[in-house]
């Protein structure tokens, strides 16, 4: 696929992956390069895919604790890649159901020498893990109401949901209140993230499980 629109690095990546943004640059090209063709990304995306993509996810990096992260419904590696490549102290364990994504996942951990990342196939309600997490990311995988059964089980207690949302987040929230009581969180809160930093601001609901 040709990469002609790929849009040009924004000079905030450097600041966002410090001396990791070769890392960024060659899994944000292998994207580029097969993202369409493998049904990872939209057709649009190239000349957004700096901006609205990779550094929409990297500028969560410094929410995440040392210790292990989980991402679930990964996808292209969004966030998951790319918090393990802004992050090489955190260990990230991406659960996707879909075989191609998986495989897609599997090849970029390869492809990028990356030893900190584990690639789990299974839906989340179902993935058995070797032990709870220190916390678990998310984006575009569905509501936040929907999202807290699939995911606050797999966390530890005192551990963190950090869910990546679009500017509806309040409104989820207020829409998810039956089930941040039965799964027993805490500290609901919309952060919005790189303000005067990146061209569209990332919005995440975090918070904390019992
Ligand atoms: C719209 S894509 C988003 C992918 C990526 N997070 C992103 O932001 O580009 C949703 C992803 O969630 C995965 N997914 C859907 N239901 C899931 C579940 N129950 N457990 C884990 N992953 C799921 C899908 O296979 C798909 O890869």
């Amino acid at each position: 696929m040709t990469t002609e629109l790929l849009e040009t690095e924004p000079s905030t990546a450097t600041e966002l992956f410090g001396e990791r943004i070769d890392l960024a640059r060659r899994f944000t090209r292998n994207l580029a390069e097969q993202g369409e063709e493998r049904g990872l990304i939209g057709p649009l995306e190239l000349p957004r895919l700096w901006s609205r993509h990779v550094l929409n996810c990297a500028i969560v990096a410094p929410l995440l604790r040392p210790g292990r992260t989980g991402d679930v419904g990964s996808g292209a590696g969004l966030p998951g890649l790319v918090l393990a490549i802004a992050r090489p102290d955190v260990t990230l364990v991406l659960i996707e159901p879909m075989e191609r994504r998986v495989a897609w996942l599997s090849e970029q951990v390869e492809e990028l020498g990356l030893d900190n990342v584990e690639v789990v196939r299974a839906r989340a309600e179902e993935a058995r893990l070797d032990a709870p997490l220190d916390q678990v990311t998310a984006r575009a995988v569905s509501a936040f109401r929907k999202l807290i059964p699939l995911t606050a089980p797999l966390v530890r207690d005192g551990g963190e949901l950090i869910l990546m949302k679009g500017a509806g987040a309040p409104a989820e929230v207020d829409a998810a209140a039956k089930e941040i009581r039965k799964f027993r969180l805490h500290d609901v809160e919309v952060l919005t993230l790189g303000e005067g930093v990146l061209d569209d601001v990332t919005r995440v609901i975090r918070a904390g499980v019992r």
